[in-house]
C-alpha cells in the first residue's frame, strides 16, 4: 500500500519524513478532491515528469536573479519550445492542463501568451460570427496570430460606460473610426500590448449618427504579422515595471483616426447593418462575457497561490527550530507553536474552500455560456453576481493569507529564496483587475438589494439569495443542540448574512424616503452594501466547502476534510462574529465554545499540516522556492541560491574604488586632523 504521503523520499530532512509519516489520508486521493478528479490529479504529475524530461524548459536561474528584459525574454523563449512539445504534453482542449503546464514550465509572472489564452480566445468564441471565427479565431488558436484584450484606458477603468476611445461609424466607407482623443483615452494596462502582440480586442464607446451605443468590441490589427513594426495611426508600448508580473508587457495603446471595416466588430449578438442601423443583443452585458470568463476562473488561481504560499510555510514551518516549549527538551519545529498553527491552518482551509466554491462557480459558468450561444440570458444575473462577490472576497482573503506566510517564514520569507513576495506581488493583482473589489462588491450589492426588497414585498426569492425568504432563529443554536451538525454555524453564516443586507437595505430605503437621489442614498450606504455582499459570499464559500464535504465518499479524505470545515466554520465564523453579537444572535458562551472549538481544530489539523499542503502536489520546479524546497533541505540550498546573485561576482565592486573608499579615506583624513 505504501506511505499515505506520496511525497515521502529517501534522504529528505527527517523532519519533514516525520511529518509525512503522520499523514491520516492519502495525499494523492486528496489531489482528486482538490482538482476535481483523479483523472485531473493524475494529469498535473503526468506533465511534470514530461516537462522536467525537457532540459530546454527548465529555468536558466533562479528568476528573482533576471532583469526585467531577461524576464521577458526567457518566457518567450520557453513558449518558443513549448509550443514544439504542446501536443505531447497537453490536451490543448483542456484548459487545466493548459494552465498546469504554464505554472510549471513559466510560472505565474506571466508570458508573451497570458492574455491570448485568458481573454483574447474566450472573447473571440463567445462574441465573433461564424465567418469572424475563421478569419481570426483558428488563426489566434494555432498562434498564427498573438492577440489581448483591450480595454482599460489611463483615465477610466471601473467605469466602462465612460470610456473614450471612440468607434464611429462611417457610413459612407463602411468603416469604423477608431480614436483615442486625449492622453486620458490611451489604453492603458492591457497584457501583453507592449511588445508581444499583434492584434487586440479594443473595447470602445460606439457612435453612430452622433448618438453613443456604450461599449462595443472591435478587432485591431496592431501590428505588421511580418516586421511586428506598429501599423499606420498606431502607437504602442510597455507601461513600465510593476509590483511583480514584470514578464509581462502589459501596454499603453493611442488609436489616431484608424479606420477598421464595419465587420471588424465582434458581431455574434450585437451588429451594425451597412446603412447604419443599430441591432441590440438579447442582453445588454453580453460583450462583458470576456470579464465574466476571468473572474469565474480566478477563485481557483487565488486557491492556487494561496496554497503555493501555504506549502512554502508550512514545509518551512516543519523544519525550522527555534525556541523551546519545554525548555528541557530540544528546540522545536516552528509549527509546534499555537501562533504559528493559528497563523497558517486558517489559511490552508481557505485554500481548500477557494477551490471548492471555485469548481461550482465554473460550473454555473460554463452553464451560462452554453446558454449564451442560443441567445438565452436569464443565469446572467445570477452569474454576474456570484462571481463580482467571489472576485473580492478571495482574492482580498488571498492576499491575507500569503502575506501571513510570509511572515511566519520570519527574516527568510522576506528573501525572494522564498519566492513569496513574488507570489503575492502576482496575486493581489487580482484585487484590481477584472473590476476592482469595492466596485465588483457594489455590483453585487445591487443584486442583493433587488432580492431584499422582493422579500420585503412577500415574494419568495430562491438561489443563492433563497436563505432571505427562509426561516431565521432568534439565536444561534451553535452549542444548544446536542446534533453537532455544521447546519447551526451555516444557520448562524446566513443569520449575519441576511441581517447585514436588510440593515443596508432599510438605511437605504430610510434615505430614499427622506427623498435623497438615489446615487446619493447608494453612496452614503456603500460601506454598508461592501459588508452585505462580503458576508454573502463568505457565506457561500462556506456552504461550498459543507457541501462538498457531504458529497466525499473516500472515509478517510471525509475525514480530513471535515477537520478543515470544522477549522474554517469556527475560524470565519470568529472574524465575523460581531455582527452576530450585536443582535443577540450569539452570546458570550457560543463565543467561548467557539474559541474553544478552533483551538482544538488547530491541534487537530497539526499531524496532518504537512500532508494537507502536499496533497496540492506542487513540484519544486513549479513552487520555484528555496523555503518550500519538498526534500526539506532549506539552508544548504540557501546558501548556493545566494552565489546567483551577480553582486558576488567579485570580492570588491567598483563602487568601493568610486564611493566608499574616497568616502572612508576623507573620514580618515578628518579623524587626524
Ligand atoms: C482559464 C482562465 C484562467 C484565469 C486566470 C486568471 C489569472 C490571469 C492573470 C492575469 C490576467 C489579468 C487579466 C486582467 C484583465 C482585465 O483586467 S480586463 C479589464 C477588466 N475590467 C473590468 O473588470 C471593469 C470593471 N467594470 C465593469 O465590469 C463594469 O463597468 C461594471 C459591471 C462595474 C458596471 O457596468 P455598467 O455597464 O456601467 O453597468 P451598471 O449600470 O453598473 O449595471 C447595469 C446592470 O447590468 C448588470 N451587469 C453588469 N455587468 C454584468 C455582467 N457581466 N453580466 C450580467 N449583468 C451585468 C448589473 O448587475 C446591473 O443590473 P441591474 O440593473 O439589474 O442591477
Ligand atoms: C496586473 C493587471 C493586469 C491588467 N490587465 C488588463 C488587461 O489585460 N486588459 C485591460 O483592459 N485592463 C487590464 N488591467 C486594468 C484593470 O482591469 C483595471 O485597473 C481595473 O479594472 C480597475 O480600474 P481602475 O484602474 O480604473 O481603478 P479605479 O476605478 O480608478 O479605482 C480607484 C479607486 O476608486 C474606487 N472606485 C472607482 N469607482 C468606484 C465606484 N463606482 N464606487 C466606489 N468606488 C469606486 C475604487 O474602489 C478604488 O478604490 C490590469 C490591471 C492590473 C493591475
Amino acid at each position: 500500500m505504501g506511505n499515505l504521503n506520496k511525497e515521502i523520499r529517501d534522504g529528505d530532512h527527517p523532519d519533514i519524513t516525520e511529518e509525512r509519516l503522520k499523514s491520516t489520508f492519502d495525499t494523492h486521493k486528496m489531489a482528486a478532491q482538490i482538482y476535481n478528479s483523479q483523472r485531473a490529479a493524475d494529469r498535473r504529475n503526468e506533465i511534470t515528469s514530461a516537462v522536467l524530461k525537457i532540459p530546454e524548459l527548465q529555468d536558466i536561474k533562479p528568476l528573482p536573479f533576471l532583469s526585467r528584459e531577461e524576464k521577458v525574454e526567457e518566457a518567450a523563449r520557453k513558449i518558443g519550445i513549448l509550443s514544439e512539445h504542446l501536443y505531447d504534453l497537453v490536451n490543448v482542449n483542456d484548459g487545466a492542463e493548459l494552465y498546469h503546464l504554464n505554472n510549471v514550465v513559466i510560472g505565474g509572472e506571466g508570458n508573451p501568451l497570458a492574455l491570448h489564452g485568458v481573454m483574447f480566445i474566450p472573447v473571440l468564441q463567445a462574441q465573433a460570427t461564424d465567418e469572424q471565427k475563421k478569419k481570426w479565431l483558428y488563426r489566434a488558436m494555432k498562434r498564427e496570430i498573438i492577440g489581448t484584450y483591450a480595454q482599460t484606458e489611463m483615465g477610466h477603468g471601473s467605469n466602462l460606460r465612460k470610456l473614450e476611445t471612440t468607434a464611429t461609424y462611417d457610413k459612407a466607407t463602411e468603416e469604423f473610426v477608431l480614436n483615442s482623443p486625449t492622453t486620458t483615452s490611451m489604453k492603458w494596462w492591457p497584457g501583453n500590448l507592449g511588445k508581444s502582440t499583434n492584434y487586440a480586442v479594443v473595447v470602445a464607446t460606439l457612435i453612430i449618427n452622433e448618438k453613443d451605443y456604450g461599449p462595443h468590441s472591435f478587432m485591431v490589427q496592431l501590428r505588421d504579422e511580418n516586421t511586428h513594426k506598429p501599423l499606420p495611426n498606431i502607437e504602442v508600448g510597455d507601461i513600465g515595471p510593476k509590483m511583480a508580473y514584470n514578464a509581462t508587457d502589459n501596454g499603453f495603446l493611442k488609436l489616431n483616426h484608424l479606420r477598421i471595416p464595419r465587420t471588424n466588430m465582434l458581431m455574434k449578438h450585437v451588429k451594425v447593418e451597412k446603412d447604419g442601423t443599430y441591432i441590440k443583443p438579447p442582453h445588454a452585458k453580453m460583450s462583458y462575457s470576456a470579464m465574466v470568463h476571468v473572474r469565474a476562473h480566478m477563485n481557483n488561481t487565488m486557491a492556487y497561490f494561496l496554497a503555493s504560499s501555504l506549502t512554502i510555510a508550512v514545509r518551512y514551518s516543519s523544519i525550522r527550530r527555534q525556541g523551546h516549549i519545554n525548555p528541557k527538551e530540544p528546540e522545536v519545529k516552528v509549527l509546534e507553536y499555537q501562533t504559528q498553527q493559528h497563523r497558517l491552518f486558517p489559511h490552508i482551509a481557505r485554500a481548500y474552500a477557494f477551490s471548492f466554491a471555485g469548481a461550482e462557480t465554473v460550473r454555473l459558468y460554463e452553464k451560462v455560456k452554453k446558454d449564451m450561444e442560443s441567445g438565452e440570458t436569464e443565469l446572467m444575473a445570477d452569474l454576474h453576481a456570484l462571481t463580482s462577490g467571489l472576485k473580492s472576497v478571495v482574492t482580498y482573503l488571498t492576499m491575507q493569507g500569503i502575506e501571513q506566510a510570509r511572515q511566519s517564514c520570519g527574516g527568510h520569507g522576506y528573501s525572494m529564496a522564498s519566492y513569496i513576495s513574488e507570489i503575492y506581488g502576482i496575486a493581489i493583482g487580482g484585487c484590481t483587475y477584472e473590476g476592482e473589489n469595492m466596485v465588483m462588491l457594489l455590483q453585487l450589492a445591487r443584486y442583493l438589494m433587488k432580492a431584499a426588497k422582493a422579500v420585503k414585498e412577500g415574494k419568495k426569492v430562491e438561489g443563492l439569495v433563497g436563505y432571505l425568504s427562509a426561516p431565521d432563529n432568534r439565536h444561534s443554536l451553535i452549542d444548544r443542540t446536542p446534533e453537532k451538525s455544521y447546519d447551526t454555524y451555516l444557520k448562524t453564516f446566513e443569520h449575519i448574512a441576511r441581517q447585514q443586507i436588510f440593515r443596508a437595505f432599510d438605511k437605504l430605503e430610510k434615505m430614499l424616503t427622506s427623498g435623497l437621489p438615489h446615487s446619493e442614498a447608494w453612496n452614503k450606504c456603500s460601506v454598508e452594501l461592501t459588508r452585505a455582499s462580503r458576508l454573502h459570499t463568505r457565506l457561500f464559500i462556506a456552504q461550498a466547502f459543507a457541501r462538498r464535504v457531504h458529497d466525499v465518499v473516500d472515509f478517510h479524505i471525509k475525514e480530513a476534510l471535515d477537520d478543515l470545515l470544522h477549522l474554517h466554520l469556527n475560524y470565519e465564523l470568529l472574524d465575523v462574529a460581531s455582527y452576530a453579537l450585536e443582535d443577540g444572535h450569539l452570546c458570550g458562551e457560543q463565543m467561548n465554545f467557539i474559541r474553544s472549538e478552533l483551538y482544538r481544530s488547530l491541534g487537530k489539523i497539526r499531524p496532518n499540516a504537512v500532508s494537507y499542503v502536499d496533497a496540492w502536489e506542487l513540484s519544486d520546479m513549479e513552487l520555484r522556492s528555496v523555503l518550500g524546497r519538498r526534500d526539506g533541505h532549506v539552508y544548504e540550498n540557501l546558501y548556493k541560491w545566494a552565489q546567483n546573485s551577480s553582486l558576488n561576482r567579485t570580492d570588491v565592486l567598483p563602487v568601493f574604488e568610486k564611493y566608499l573608499k574616497p568616502l572612508m579615506m576623507s573620514a580618515r583624513k578628518n579623524s587626524k586632523l
